[in-house]
């Protein structure tokens, strides 16, 4: 697919009926209901949402999604082949907020990958260093430990985010030469080192809003954006999808 891919990750926001209603709203709007835009609800939601956009452009995400793959006994998780029974086209795996308050790691997020690929979601694997990791000067080091796991996947479709924990949330952007270089040297890994994916795409997240969207899609290597805050607006959404849009 050409052109940019923007997932919104409201994270654990809305109640469902503020979820729907923001789905609406991006619903009747061209700008938005576009089959590469998408939005990541919460999992209680998404069945909800699934019917909601059923025949829509407008494509669903999940937070996260289980690395236990068959059913059986495992309370409270969802499995790859549920979030694909209600709709999902993607999932969201190994977010930094999951590395830090959940302590998931590498072998766990490669079952995740593995799961959902096989049941026909799109994972996107999420990467990003601290800050203290940044200041020490070993952020590629850091990535590219993260993006080990794609050595060893299935072959399949994915997607990376590069997320740095330190605009995450924070208002720091990362600059556009920062943002470069680590999209290069993600996309350079990744031909050097990983399975192939049928279309190798890198989004930016972290902090990204309106006012800022537009310079930091055209950056280079940079196929699209993982938005969080400002996802949940639906006007402030708009802007970065039209954003994105005019770079089609
Ligand atoms: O998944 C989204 C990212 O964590 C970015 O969140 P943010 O846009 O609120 O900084």
């Amino acid at each position: 697919m050409a052109g940019k891919l923007i997932i919104g990750n409201w994270k654990m926001n809305t109640r469902a009926q503020s979820a729907q209603s923001l789905v609406a709203a991006l619903l009747a709007d061209p700008v938005c209901n576009q089959p590469w835009v998408g939005v990541a609800a919460p999992a209680v939601y998404l069945a909800a949402l699934g019917a909601q956009l059923a025949g829509q452009a407008l494509q669903l995400s999940a937070q996260d999604v289980s690395s236990f793959s068959a059913d059986g006994a495992f309370t409270g998780e969802v499995s790859a082949a549920m979030l694909r029974d209600v709709g999902c086209r993607y999932a969201l795996v190994g977010h930094s907020e999951r590395r830090q308050y959940f302590g998931e790691a590498n072998p766990a997020l490669l079952s995740k990958m593995n799961n959902a690929m096989a049941a026909g979601l799109v994972p996107v694997l999420c990467v990003g260093e601290t800050l203290a990791e940044r200041e020490s000067g070993q952020y590629l080091e850091v990535i590219f430990s993260q993006l080990a796991i794609l050595a060893e996947v299935s072959a399949g479709e994915y997607v990376i985010a590069y997320e740095p924990v330190w605009a995450i949330g924070t208002g720091k952007v990362a600059s556009l030469e920062q943002i470069a270089e680590i999209h290069t040297a993600i996309k350079t890994w990744c031909l050097q080192n990983a399975k192939p994916s049928a279309n190798i795409r890198v989004l930016y997240g972290g902090s990204v809003k309106a006012e800022n969207a537009e310079s930091i899609l055209k950056t280079e290597n940079v196929d699209g954006a993982l938005v969080g805050g400002a996802s949940l607006d639906a006007g402030s959404f708009r802007m970065i999808c039209q954003a994105a849009g005019k770079l089609i």
